[in-house]
């Protein structure tokens, strides 16, 4: 995995100050100018299809509760190679940390065709905790470019399951490429966010499965989901406004993540 962002400085707060699963990220580029005419027409791609599903899809052709209104920039991406049929990535959500709520990514194949593979992430309700409510497989052939959507992350998993065997690309040979586009906010760099007990920033998780509590976001300590990882018990709701900007954020309208009467932690 490699990861770009559009300038030098920007690299250099990603090396030192950005943290993932506990730590930093040492692999972080300056994106390209080729890279850069991709992204641009990512851009134009992703936003044209943000438009055509807010008006045709959304409730009252309107952008979704915590949605950013304003036009998605990608101003990063990350880069990840499967060298072969047997490369694969499980379930899971992308981290919403540093996106924000709602958060849109604009995911570029090239080389070998794979399958994704979505599956919608079906609320405990009571005892029962059952998941499997099947999964949907996308062809991702060569140049192709697979838009998740803002409901994507808070409502669904996706995964590339390993293949018995695949077809060989003319230039890519048994490599499948992938390049997903991001719009990293700046109001959500971590030196603004709220730091666990241990001093790290913290993570912002949406709750997923807890029927009560679902669809709320919260900060909580990395450790928390990280497996093998001893840290502490920090957890706080995270407090956004209807268009997914946190309080210290210019324009900030006032906290819609508000708890329902007399609910608890996750
Ligand atoms: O390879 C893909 O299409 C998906 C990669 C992915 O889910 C990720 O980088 O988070
Ligand atoms: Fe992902």
């Amino acid at each position: 995995m490699r990861f770009y962002v559009d300038s030098l400085d920007e690299a250099q707060e990603q090396k030192t100050k950005y943290v993932y699963n506990g730590s930093y990220i040492a692999d972080v580029a300056q994106t390209t100018p080729e890279m850069l005419k991709v992204s641009a027409l990512v851009r134009a791609a992703v936003n044209e299809e943000i438009q055509h599903r807010t008006r045709r899809f959304y409730p009252d052709g309107r952008k979704l509760k915590f949605q950013s209104p304003e036009e998605w920039q990608p101003n990063a991406s990350f880069v990840n190679s499967y060298d072969g049929p047997k490369e694969s990535v499980g379930y899971h959500s992308d981290q919403l940390t540093y996106l924000g709520p709602r958060a849109v990514i604009g995911s570029l194949s090239l080389g070998v065709a794979r399958e994704f593979r979505v599956r919608r992430i079906v609320p405990n309700v009571g005892a029962s905790s059952a998941d499997s409510q099947g999964q949907i497989a996308i062809h991702l052939p060569h140049n192709s470019l697979l838009v998740m959507h803002a409901e994507m992350q808070e409502e669904w998993k996706h995964s590339v399951a390993p293949v018995q065997a695949i077809d060989p690309h003319p230039l890519a040979g048994n490599k499948r490429l992938n390049v997903t586009y991001r719009c990293y906010k700046e109001y959500l760099h971590p030196k603004y966010t709220p730091r666990c007990k241990c001093d790290v920033p913290a993570v912002l998780r949406c709750v997923q499965k807890r029927a009560a509590t679902r669809g709320r976001y919260m900060w909580m300590c990395h450790s928390g989901y990280t497996p093998g990882q001893t840290g502490c018990s920090y957890f706080e709701w995270a407090a956004f406004d209807d268009d997914g900007r946190p309080p210290w954020a210019e324009g900030y309208k006032g906290n819609a993540n508000v708890p329902a009467a007399g609910s608890e932690a996750p």
